[in-house]
């Protein structure tokens, strides 16, 4: 079988070379005549999938190695006959630990602590609840919404109106334009306005769910109110001024750890393997490398609100790709090369629980804090 895949898909020989020859493609400029000998066809998030794509091919399964999908016309491919599969949660830990990373900063800001805040959860499916289920064991108070989910299974759910009264906001919503609670510009002026205005609002969905022009006329009338962005709208286009003007800006890398960018591979394969009825013979297990930084060690002198923030700092640094960002920007001739560059050649990063913490074992607290926000923690 033809396989014709996005360069950017990690592990593409170790899974799928059994199933054939694999042609790698730049997944943003895909054309028809990249995908029409292929057999299988597998993208990330930059590839729209419909029938202008694939009309004419002999493409049998289409894989999207992310979790979004609002890249793919599912209508067409059921249309078609063509077997599909993403990757459901395969990086929800990597934007939760964004998300953290980001609260850590905003708090620092405030000079307040974590539980010091609300959080209004918008959006409580993979990323949205175990973010829900971190904050909550970490003490923070969380106000979430999701009209499709039962309080039964994901915990108690508010009103968007509620959620909207958080001091931080954070959006975990797939893009959606249909449907009885569409997701496209979900955040416009008049939920902005809603806000408090000293709020911070957090975008690691998808670009469009807030109105861009509107957050950037928010902010500049209101000079409290940050935000946080991950996803832009048009991305790879990106608003200068709206970057300038938030506090913290990153090219759409919140769900790039090495664990959730190899894990969407890997459920891509099984998704693939069942569809053929073949056998899982690859775990993903057998390809992740040893963390680059294994392990960090407290003493009993640290309080646990600096110990909670070194140590989520120590396993992804939000400031970091924030200030790369910046300065690619600043010297960019051609910003939307600059934005892909940039998550392109991301750097290796990996997930909060593969980092292992020592607390010394009278440190209750310090355990409990860490344990809560997803770390490995031993005592020592
Ligand atoms: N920035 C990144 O790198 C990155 C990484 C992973 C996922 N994402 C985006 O985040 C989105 C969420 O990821 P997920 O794994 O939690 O998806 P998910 O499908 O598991 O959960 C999304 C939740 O949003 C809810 N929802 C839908 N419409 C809503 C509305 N109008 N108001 C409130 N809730 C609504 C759904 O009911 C669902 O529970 C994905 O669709 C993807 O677009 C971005
Ligand atoms: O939906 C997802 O899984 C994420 O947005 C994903 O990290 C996007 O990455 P891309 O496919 O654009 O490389």
């Amino acid at each position: 079988m033809h396989i014709v895949a996005d360069e950017n898909i990690p592990l593409l020989n170790e899974f799928f070379a059994d199933f054939g020859e694999i042609t790698l493609v730049e997944g943003r400029s895909m054309t028809a005549a990249d995908v029409a000998e292929a057999d299988i066809l597998l993208v990330r998030s930059v590839t729209r999938v419909d029938a202008q794509l694939l009309a004419g091919s002999k493409v049998k399964f289409v894989g999207t190695a992310t979790i979004g999908t609002d890249h793919i016309d599912q209508d067409y491919l059921q249309d078609a006959g063509i077997g599909f599969k993403s990757a459901p949660g395969c990086n929800a830990q990597a934007v939760v630990d964004y998300v953290l990373s980001a609260l850590s900063v905003l708090v620092d800001e405030r000079g307040i602590g974590f539980t010091d805040v609300s959080v209004g959860i918008v959006g409580v499916g993979s990323v949205g609840l175990l973010l829900r289920r971190r904050l909550e064991e970490m003490g923070v108070t969380v106000l979430a919404v999701d009209p499709f989910k039962d309080p039964e299974e994901v915990g108690e759910l508010v009103t968007l109106d509620e959620a909207l009264q958080a001091d931080v906001v954070t959006l975990h919503t797939p893009l959606t334009r249909d449907g009885e609670h569409p997701t496209w510009h979900l955040i416009d002026q008049q939920r902005l306005a809603q806000m408090k205005p000293d709020a911070s609002l957090i975008n690691a969905g998808r670009g469009a769910v807030v109105d861009n022009a509107a957050l950037l006329e928010h902010m500049q009338n209101n000079r409290d109110f940050e935000a946080i962005l991950d996803v832009w709208e048009n991305e790879p286009e990106l608003d200068l001024n709206l970057m300038h003007r938030c506090l913290l800006a990153t090219p759409h890398i919140a769900g790039y750890s090495l664990d959730g960018k190899m894990r969407g591979t890997e459920y891509v394969y099984q998704g693939l393997c069942e569809f053929f009825g073949l056998p899982v013979r690859r775990k993903l297990a057998q390809f992740l490398p040893e963390p680059g930084v294994k392990r960090v060690n407290f003493s009993d002198q640290v309080p646990v609100h600096q110990a909670l923030r070194t140590a989520i700092r120590a396993a992804y640094e939000i400031r970091v790709d924030d200030g790369v960002m910046r300065t690619a920007m600043k010297r960019s001739d051609n910003l939307k090369a600059t934005f892909d560059h940039l998550r392109k050649n991301y750097p290796l990063r990996r997930d909060i629980p593969t980092l292992r913490v020592g607390v010394p074992a009278k440190c209750h607290d310090l355990h409990e804090a860490l344990t809560a926000a997803g770390f490995d923690v031993r005592t020592k």
